[in-house]
């Protein structure tokens, strides 16, 4: 096993490369921060991912600029240096493919992305735990070294994620399904919103929130990320234009609460097999509603008394819509903990719903 030593060189300090650049301070590995823009390297040193000048050599690179330029750096990083180099780019066929253009030995070389993130970019948008519990997909090629695998493998650890490792093409067919097509839908969404009246967006609630929230993303680097894997969603985006043909006709009918009712159960499907946190299998879990007064000092109460319980929080929902008097809390527990909370709490006077 190759271990990670450092000093680890993050080109590119936004969102990914200070982050990573901070979980990896967690653990006082030396980290070099590198960015075209020196404000952002500047930014990323303050908060503490590292340090723009370190006079050791790397034992590893990270580039974490935006697709599109992904190949040019790696290229040059193979060439200036003698470390493993890697990347966090969205999409894994391009980099490489551009790599391989400007590089006569690509083994040092293997891609990889962390699948966690934000709809927000820059360094101050960054978090030391933002791959905590993530998956974070390795992706050699063909003459990708064993060693530099390990090594990047290493890397996804340290910054407290899991690894899954699959070919450059799997990867790109898997991301345009979970990360890239969802995207795009949330756009289409959201965009239908632009111009609404204010008195319907006021109706908003937690479901056009949680549909919307991804399409805040920045727009430029989108389109590099769909662009550079357009042939497996123009694959996908045919067959959501044959379901939205068959939803149209649907509603058009009088009498179409079968086929209505078959397109949103194939929905259901789906959604439960996303996986849930941690890479774990999805487990139903219960929702319980607490309703909380807007008072400062509350959220700080009904953690205290739902920790008393003894039953763990697997997942937390805050909905809070400013002038009203009280918010809801949704706190999602595993089905065989639900009685001991509802009564902690109840008994601490909480108004519960399950
Ligand atoms: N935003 C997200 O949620 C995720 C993004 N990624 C991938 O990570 C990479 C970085 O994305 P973010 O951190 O979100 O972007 P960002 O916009 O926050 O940061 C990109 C940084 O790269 C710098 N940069 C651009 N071109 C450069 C070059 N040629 N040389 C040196 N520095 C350069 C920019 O100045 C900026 O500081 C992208 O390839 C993206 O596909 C991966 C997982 C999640
Ligand atoms: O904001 C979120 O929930 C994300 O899923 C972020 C994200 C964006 C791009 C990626 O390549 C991977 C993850």
């Amino acid at each position: 096993m190759t271990e990670l030593r450092g000093p680890v060189r993050i080109v590119g300090t936004g969102l990914i490369g200070t982050s990573i650049g901070l979980a990896l301070a967690r653990l006082g590995v030396v980290v070099e921060l590198v960015d075209g823009n020196p404000d952002n390297a500047l930014m990323a040193e303050r908060i503490g991912a590292g340090s723009r000048q370190v006079e050791i050599e790397p034992q590893l690179v990270v580039v974490a600029v935006p697709p599109d330029h992904v190949g040019a750096v790696v290229a040059a990083q193979l060439d200036q240096t003698t470390a493993v180099v890697t990347d966090a780019a969205s999409v894994k066929s391009k980099p490489l493919a551009d790599a391989r253009k400007l590089a006569e030995d690509v083994s040092r070389y293997v891609g990889s992305h962390p699948m966690a993130g934000s709809e927000r970019n820059g360094p101050l948008a960054a978090r030391a735990d933002l791959f905590d519990g993530a998956t974070w997909a390795i992706t050699p090629h063909e003459t990708s070294d064993p060693q530099a695998v390990d090594l990047v493998r290493r890397l996804a650890e340290a910054c407290g994620a899991r690894t899954v490792e699959m070919s450059v093409a799997d990867h790109d067919l898997g991301v345009a399904r979970v990360s890239h097509l969802p995207h795009l839908m949330s756009a289409l969404a959201a965009g239908t919103l632009a111009d609404a009246p204010s008195s319907h967006l006021e109706l908003s609630g937690q479901g056009v929130r949680d549909v919307t929230r991804i399409a805040a993303g920045d727009p430029r680097l989108w389109t590099q990320i769909v662009s550079a894997n357009s042939t497996a969603l123009t694959g996908l985006l045919e067959q959501i234009r044959g379901e939205l043909d068959r939803l149209l006709v649907a509603l058009g009918k009088e009498e179409a609460g079968e086929e209505l009712t078959a397109i949103l159960g194939q929905g259901v499907s789906g959604a439960i097999r996303v996986p849930g946190k941690h890479g774990a299998p999805h487990i139903d879990l219960v929702t319980v509603l607490v309703t909380i007064p807007d008072r400062p000092g509350q959220l700080a109460k009904l953690f205290a008394d739902a920790a008393e319980s003894g039953a763990n929080v697997e997942d937390l929902r805050i909905d809070h819509s400013p002038g009203r008097p009280v918010g809801e809390v949704e706190l999602s527990v595993k089905p065989g903990t639900v009685d001991q909370l509802v009564d902690a709490l109840t008994t601490r006077g909480w108004v519960v719903h399950v």
